[in-house]
């Protein structure tokens, strides 16, 4: 459905060229549900933009829909609908009155526009409000509506720039819901680009993590946290005594574990936590220290992006410095969980990295 080869957009802004796409070969399948995940600036607006003709590539090509979006543009854009950040709505006109006059933009006749409107409404559970002005809508409802207007000529592809940026939780949960019965129901192929972790870990198949402009991973949320990062056994002692003595008697020996001291807490990063977490503890025992808590947490997609580049990429979209501008290079790993000056030895024999951090 969607095939990219080298595609690349330079802007120049007071003469300094930003790369904000850099050569991406991406390929969808039809039917796919697709997540473009990356930090603010990373890219992937300007990437949706040239999928949907809206901005020419500097180089490279691509096919969507079975048009090329440079030769073909008026078939890409037949084939398929695209949900910007913004609202798309008129304001003072009722939703449903929207919705028709989209339709007959597209091309549908008076009655057929009115028939898919109703139909769109239903689904996207509009029923209440379609005969408000949009004004009067909450955020989540002209969301909705949003969707409802890039689906009413049925596209095959839909883009989704940020579907729920700015919507609160419940909105954002009932949003999702709505996107993935669109889904299930007419076999849509959906991209979306998204900076919070968690829908793009339970609504897409496949995520692809952009960074500078680049694809820098590119596979299912159960894979990319399998291979990336691993579960997180976080160890409360006593004291920073007994943590220092747990590192250098007991857990420094978790072969291909990253082992992080910070005062009396120690994180051990490794595959499998969830089953090593019990033999860890025996052998904390039989060493004679004492551990007062013990927590195993499975990794995030922002464990994931923090083993790719050294920065987190949080909630808010934002990461950590140095992620705003494309073209720039990379910092190095940062450490997590310390608040104090430390230092990272690499054992060779045993794969294990332990950071030594100090207290809070
Ligand atoms: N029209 C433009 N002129 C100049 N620079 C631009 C333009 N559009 C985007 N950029 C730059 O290109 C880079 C990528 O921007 P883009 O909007 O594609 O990122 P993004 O990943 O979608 O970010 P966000 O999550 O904040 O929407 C950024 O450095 C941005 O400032």
């Amino acid at each position: 459905m969607i095939r990219t080869s080298g595609l690349t957009r330079h802007f120049t802004v007071r003469k300094e060229t930003v790369e904000a796409v850099r050569g991406l070969d991406l390929h969808v399948a039809s039917g796919e549900m697709v997540a473009l995940l990356g930090p603010n600036g990373a890219g992937k607006s300007t990437t949706l933009r040239m999928l949907t003709t809206l901005l020419p590539p500097t180089s490279g090509s691509a096919e969507v829909a079975g048009h090329d979006v440079t030769t073909g543009q008026r078939g890409v854009r037949s084939r398929i609908g695209y949900i910007g950040q913004g609202n798309g709505a008129a304001h003072s006109q009722r939703g449903r009155d929207e919705l028709i006059s989209q339709g007959r933009a597209y091309g549908l006749g008076a009655r057929a526009s009115r028939d898919r409107a109703a139909e769109l409404i239903a689904s996207l559970d509009l029923e209440g409000v379609a005969d408000r002005t949009v004004s009067s809508l909450s955020g989540g409802q002209r969301r909705r509506l949003d969707i409802a207007m890039g689906l009413i000529h049925a596209p095959d592809l839909l883009f989704l720039d940020e579907p729920s940026t700015g919507l609160d939780p419940q909105n954002r949960a009932n949003l999702q819901g709505h996107i993935r019965a669109l889904r299930a129901e007419h076999g849509t192929t959906i991209v979306l680009t998204t900076h919070y972790l968690d829908e793009a870990d339970q609504m897409a198949e496949r995520v692809i993590v952009i960074d500078h402009g680049r694809v820098i991973a590119d596979d299912t949320p159960a894979r990319l946290k399998a291979d990336h990062a691993g579960d997180r056994v976080t160890l409360t002692f006593g004291g920073e005594r007994d943590a220092r003595r747990a590192v250098t008697e007991s857990l420094g020996v978790v072969a291909g574990a990253r082992v992080e001291r910070t005062g009396a807490r120690v994180v051990i990063e490794v595959a499998g936590g969830v089953q090593l977490a019990p033999k860890l503890l025996r052998g904390l025992d039989d060493a004679g220290i004492e551990v007062t808590g013990v927590e195993v947490t499975r990794p995030t997609l922002d464990d994931v992006f923090l083993s790719l580049t050294g920065r987190s990429l949080r909630e808010d979209g934002t990461a950590g410095p140095g992620t705003t501008q494309p073209g720039t290079t990379k910092a190095g790993p940062t450490k997590t969980g310390t608040t104090g000056p430390s230092t990272t030895n690499h054992t060779a024999e045993s794969g294990v990295t332990t950071t030594e951090g100090n207290a809070a």
